[in-house]
């Protein structure tokens, strides 16, 4: 154990380095923990509860299906952070608008985006599961009601972003622009331990992360690239194994701690990809940036897209730099 910081703990510590900081950025942090742990809890218990599994009979603004546990897990995280006003807007993958809040938030000086539950299609299958967040500084003027274009920020401008796995063990990694840390929650004293300081992404590999099912849709320079991974003709001059989970958060969970690359890439079924770039993209393209490794689109950066929508989709590649780097040249000619 990392000298036994908690989460709490490491916040403050974070924050005392900020000498003019309200706490109200601390506030918001501290409250997601709080929200990861109750969340944790119904996952864990989620055969045994009645009402947690299966499917909540609607679709969320992307047309997919909801599953009881997205809506439980929105509930959880929207009330957990009205309780402290400090937002003044919030948007999530399972409301098509933003949610409006009532005058009392007008103070509020963040705004915020969750991926609520990633990985849905594995939840009835107890295969690890997350949330995604992303906080931005809100741009509409204090006092004022929030509004859309608060939430509809670069990727750049992101000021927090992280993603719970409810996993194994259920592990909390976060960044606030000067690295990335990673808790795992003891649940036998409840609390978010330090586990995983400063996280950097390494550069050796065993693994390339994509739905292969998907590749006879795929362009054939991205089939090609992938077809050299499986050969020692490749940057790591050795056969790689395939390892995809289908959960976004375990997925990038892997690729962050084991190297490597994870994709949703476009494709002729899908011309924007299926990953939505406010609260899945974005955040963990900070995260994995903030560790050292780049995440693409294509030609370009994720984080430098100026967003048009709340549920915008866009391709994702995100990795090492030096299997992004390697992608980017073969696949897109950059
Ligand atoms: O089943 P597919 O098409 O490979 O898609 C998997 C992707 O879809 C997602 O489950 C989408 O997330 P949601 O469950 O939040 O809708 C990602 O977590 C994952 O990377
Ligand atoms: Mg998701
Ligand atoms: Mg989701």
């Amino acid at each position: 154990m990392q000298g036994n910081i908690n989460l709490t703990r490491f916040i403050y510590e974070t924050q005392k380095a900020f000498p003019t900081a309200t706490g109200d950025f601390s506030a918001i942090l501290n409250q997601i923990a709080l929200a990861a742990k109750i969340v944790s809890m119904e996952v864990n218990r989620a055969g045994i509860l009645d009402d947690v599994l299966g499917y909540q009979g609607e679709t969320n603004p992307s047309g997919d299906d909801q599953k009881k546990l997205d809506v439980i897990a929105d509930n959880v995280f929207f009330n957990a952070l009205e309780h402290i006003e400090k937002f003044c807007i919030m948007g999530s993958e399972e409301n098509e608008n933003p949610v409006k809040l009532p005058k009392r938030y007008k103070k509020g000086r963040y705004a915020i985006l969750f991926d609520p539950l990633d990985g849905s299609s594995n939840i009835d299958f107890n295969v690890s599961i997350g949330t995604i967040f992303s906080v931005f500084r809100r741009t509409s003027p204090e006092g004022g009601d929030g509004n859309l274009q608060d939430l509809l920020q670069p990727g750049y401008k992101q000021v927090a972003a992280g993603y719970v796995l409810y996993g194994s063990s259920t592990m909390m990694t976060f960044t606030t622009g000067q690295g990335v840390n990673m808790f795992t929650l003891d649940p036998q004293i409840g609390e978010f331990i330090l586990t995983h300081p400063n996280i950097r992404i390494p550069d050796a590999t065993r693994y390339y992360s994509i739905n292969e099912g998907n590749s006879a849709n795929w362009s054939d320079a991205l089939r090609s690239y992938v077809d050299t991974l499986k050969t020692s003709d490749n940057i790591h001059g050795k056969v790689l194994s395939g390892r995809y989970i289908g959960s976004m958060v375990a997925d990038v969970h892997r690729t962050l701690l084991g190297g490597g690359f994870f994709s949703y890439p476009a494709d002729s079924a899908n011309p924007s990809g299926k990953l939505r770039l406010m609260y899945e993209a974005n955040p963990m393209a900070m995260v994995i940036e903030q560790a050292g490794g780049r995440a693409i689109y294509g030609e370009g950066d994720i984080m430098g897209i100026i967003p048009r929508e709340l549920h915008q989709k866009i391709p994702v590649f995100l990795g090492s730099k030096k299997d992004i780097d390697a992608l980017q040249r073969a696949v897109f000619g950059k």
